[in-house]
C-alpha cells in the first residue's frame, strides 16, 4: 500500500451508510440494499419443462419407444394427474411437470401419429427439467447488503417474489462551484456540469450552487450547505492562491481539515475536512484535477455513505500502448482509452484539459514509484463503466 492508498482509506474511514427506509421495488432502481435479502419464492416457481415435447418416465424410454399419448400442459396450467406408465404428456417450456414424470423428450426427437408417441432415443432422468427452486432457493439469499439494485438486480428480486426492500436513503450533496471567472461565466462551469452528473449517478440528489471568491460569502455557502446536506463537495480554491478561500470557510465553519495535498498529479491540492461530523471534499478547479481527485477520493467515500459494498472501480493490469510516466514520488492518473486488443492508450495529460475525461473509458494510475513505463508494460487500469444521467 502505497501513501495514496492510506490517504484513500483515511478519507474513508468513519464514513458509515446514511439511514435505511422501505422502498418499494419500482421505487428502489439505483439504490443500495441495506440488508441481505431473502427468496420469498423459489426460481424457477416450479419443477417445469426447459423444452417443447413430451413429458416422460425416464424409466419408460431406455431406448427408441413408443408411449401412449396423454394431455396437454401449458405453462401456467396447473400440473394435474399422475402421468401413467407407458404415457407420455404433451408439455410446453415453463409448463408445470406432471407428478412421475422426470423427463422431457424434444419435440424433435418424437413423432406423433395414431395416438402415440415414437421417441428416438433414450431419456435421461432430469433431462430437459428445471426444478423448482434450482436458480435461486426461497429462503435462500437472493442478494447481498450492500448490492446496487440496477434492472438485473430488480428483475431477480422480482422473479422471487420480493415487493419491497429496505435501501439506504439517498445522500443528499452539495456541490459548491467557486470563482468569480465562473460565477460570471467568464470560464464554464464544466466541473458542475461533471459532478453533477456523476453524483446523479451515484444516486445522490444533488444542490449545486455558484459561489464568488469571497471568504464571508463562500463560509455562508458552506453554513447553509452543512445545514442541509449529508456530504459537501466544493470546486476550485484549495490551492496557494490569493483567492483560494476553501480551506478558511471550512475552518470557519468549525471543520477539521484532515487532508490538504496529496501525492498525485493531477488532483495535488485536494482537501478533504469534517465539519457538523458531514465530509467537506475539495476539489481542485482545473478540470482533469478535479474529476481525477474525484474519482479517487470522492466518489469511494460518498459511496460508502450510499451504502455500496463495492467503492472502487473494477481495475485490471492492462499494457500500455505507447510509453507513459511521470516523476518518481508521486502517483500519477492519465485518462485513457481501452484500445480493441486491450491495451490502453493515453489521452493528454494536462491537468486543465477536458478532452481527456470526455474520451476516456478507463483511468490508468502509475505508482509513486514508477519513472517512464515502455509500451507493453501492465499498468492499473480502472474501468469506468457508464454511468448515464
Ligand atoms: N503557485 C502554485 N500554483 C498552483 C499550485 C501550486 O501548488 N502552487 N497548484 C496547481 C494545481 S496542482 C492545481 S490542480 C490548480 C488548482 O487550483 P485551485 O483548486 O485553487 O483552483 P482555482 O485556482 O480556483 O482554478 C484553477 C483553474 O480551474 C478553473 N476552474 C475553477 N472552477 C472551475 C469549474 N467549476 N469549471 C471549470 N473550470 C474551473 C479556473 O478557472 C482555473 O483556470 O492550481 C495550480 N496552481
Ligand atoms: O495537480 Mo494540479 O492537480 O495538477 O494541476
Amino acid at each position: 500500500m502505497d501513501k495514496l492508498d492510506r490517504i484513500r482509506l483515511a478519507v474513508m474511514e468513519g464514513l458509515a451508510p446514511l439511514p435505511t427506509e422501505r422502498a418499494p421495488l419500482a421505487a428502489a432502481g439505483g439504490r443500495w440494499l441495506a440488508h441481505p435479502v431473502a427468496a420469498v419464492r423459489p426460481a424457477p416457481p416450479e419443477t417445469c419443462s426447459a423444452m417443447d415435447g413430451w413429458a416422460v418416465r425416464s424409466a419408460d424410454v431406455h431406448g427408441a419407444a413408443r408411449l401412449r399419448a396423454g394431455r396437454t400442459i401449458f405453462a401456467g396450467e396447473l400440473p394435474g394427474a399422475p402421468l401413467a406408465p407407458g404415457e407420455a404428456i404433451r408439455i410446453f417450456t415453463g409448463a408445470p411437470l406432471p407428478p412421475g414424470a422426470d423427463a422431457v423428450v424434444r419435440e424433435e426427437a418424437a413423432r406423433e401419429a395414431a395416438g402415440e408417441v415414437e421417441l428416438r432415443d433414450a431419456a435421461r432422468p432430469g433431462e430437459n427439467v428445471r426444478l423448482a427452486g434450482e436458480d435461486v432457493a426461497a429462503g435462500g439469499l437472493a442478494l447481498d447488503a450492500g448490492r446496487r439494485l440496477g434492472p438485473r438486480q430488480l428483475a431477480l428480486l422480482a422473479a422471487v417474489g420480493v415487493e419491497e426492500v429496505q435501501v439506504v436513503r439517498r445522500p443528499r450533496v452539495a456541490l459548491l462551484s467557486t470563482g468569480d471567472e465562473v460565477l460570471s461565466g467568464r470560464t464554464p462551469d464544466s466541473n458542475g456540469v461533471a459532478l453533477a452528473g456523476a453524483l446523479r449517478a451515484l444516486g445522490a440528489d444533488v444542490a449545486p450552487e455558484r459561489v464568488g471568491d469571497d471568504l464571508d460569502r463562500l463560509a455562508a455557502a458552506l453554513e447553509r450547505a452543512l445545514a442541509s446536506a449529508d456530504a459537501v463537495v466544493t470546486i476550485g480554491g484549495v490551492s496557494v492562491g490569493a483567492h483560494d478561500h476553501v480551506r478558511a470557510a471550512v475552518e470557519r465553519a468549525g471543520g477539521e481539515v484532515r487532508v490538504h495535498g496529496v501525492p498525485m498529479k493531477p488532483g495535488k491540492p485536494f482537501l478533504f475536512a469534517l465539519a457538523r461530523e458531514k465530509p467537506v471534499f475539495g476539489m481542485p478547479g482545473s478540470p482533469s484535477a478535479c474529476l481525477v481527485a474525484f474519482e479517487v477520493f470522492a466518489r469511494p467515500a460518498l459511496l460508502a455513505l450510499a451504502g455500496a459494498a463495492r467503492r472502487f472501480r473494477r481495475a485490471l493490469a492492462l499494457p500500455l500502448a505507447e510509453p507513459a510516466g511521470g516523476r518518481p514520488g508521486r502517483a500519477r492518473f492519465l485518462w485513457a482509452a481501452v484500445e480493441d486488443d486491450g491495451r490502453v492508450r493515453p489521452i493528454g495529460r494536462d491537468a486543465a484539459q477536458v478532452r481527456g475525461p470526455a474520451l476516456a473509458d478507463a483511468l490508468v494510475r502509475l505508482p509513486e514509484a514508477t519513472g517512464e513505463l515502455p509500451a507493453g508494460a501492465p499498468v492499473e487500469t480502472w474501468l469506468l463503466e457508464e454511468e448515464a444521467r
